[in-house]
């Protein structure tokens, strides 16, 4: 897997400030070249200390557009909130002037609220200047569990991009995720992991195998996009 480029940290800070430098520059050249940049990012826990340094960047925030790779199908105010995590770590200070389209929406179900983030996710540029994924101890990456009765058609590259409902038959919550194909109408994937045990499933992910079983091979093992691994302990 030569295309994907590993770059490690000694700690979780100075991966925060070599990444959010990085994504920072990317979101620059997309607004210099066409004039509004987009983002996609990840919730869990992982991201909150990027996101606090990132959000201090010198950017024209105004011309940057943000949404979610995936989202727990709960009020926007409830602490599972991928957006709630967003909102509060990211869009504040300077970066509050970016333009957020969340996934959660008024729909009374994930499917229907599938179809609903599915056009609102039209408003955001793309492909994706930069989307930034987590993973799972169990090889989930965005909302692509393993054992997920969607998983099949979440990585069908023949459905169009767009958000698909799906559940996990381990983490809590019914979830919307963005599927493969949306994932990959990108101009660049940052995978950011921490944590010993997740560069052991990355280890198992990198190798072949059932996508089925470690989702995350989804992106590790395409050729369409550039992708990078950022890891810390
Ligand atoms: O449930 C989720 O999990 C992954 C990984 O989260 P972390 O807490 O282990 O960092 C995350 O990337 C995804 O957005 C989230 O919904």
């Amino acid at each position: 897997m030569s295309w994907v480029h590993e770059h490690r940290f000694p700690d979780s800070l100075a991966l925060a400030h070599a990444l959010s430098g990085e994504i920072k520059v990317d979101l620059e050249e997309a607004i210099q070249e066409r004039g509004a940049a987009s983002l996609v990012v990840s919730g869990g826990r992982t991201p909150a200390r990027l996101f606090e340094q990132l959000r201090g960047e010198a950017l024209d925030w105004s011309k940057v557009w943000i949404t979610l790779a995936d989202e727990r199908w709960v009020e926007t105010t409830a602490a599972a909130s991928n957006e709630k995590l967003v909102r509060e770590t990211l869009l504040t200070g300077p970066a509050a002037a970016a333009h957020f389209v969340g996934l959660k929406n008024p729909a009374p179900a994930p499917e229907a609220g599938a179809d609903w983030a599915t056009r609102a996710l039209t408003r955001v540029p793309h492909p994706f200047d930069v989307v930034l994924l987590g993973m799972g101890d169990d090889g989930h990456t965005a909302s692509l569990f393993p054992g997920s009765l969607a998983l099949g058609k979440a990585l069908d590259r023949s459905v169009p991009p767009g958000c698909i409902a799906i559940n996990s038959l381990t983490a809590p919550h019914a979830r919307l995720s963005l599927n493969l194909s949306a994932l990959l109408d990108s101009r660049r994937i940052i995978l950011h992991i921490e944590g010993e045990s997740k560069w052991q499933v990355y280890q198992r992910a990198k190798a072949a195998g059932p996508v089925a079983e470690l989702p995350v091979r989804s992106v590790l093992h395409q050729k369409e996009v550039p992708m990078d691994v950022y890891w810390a302990p």
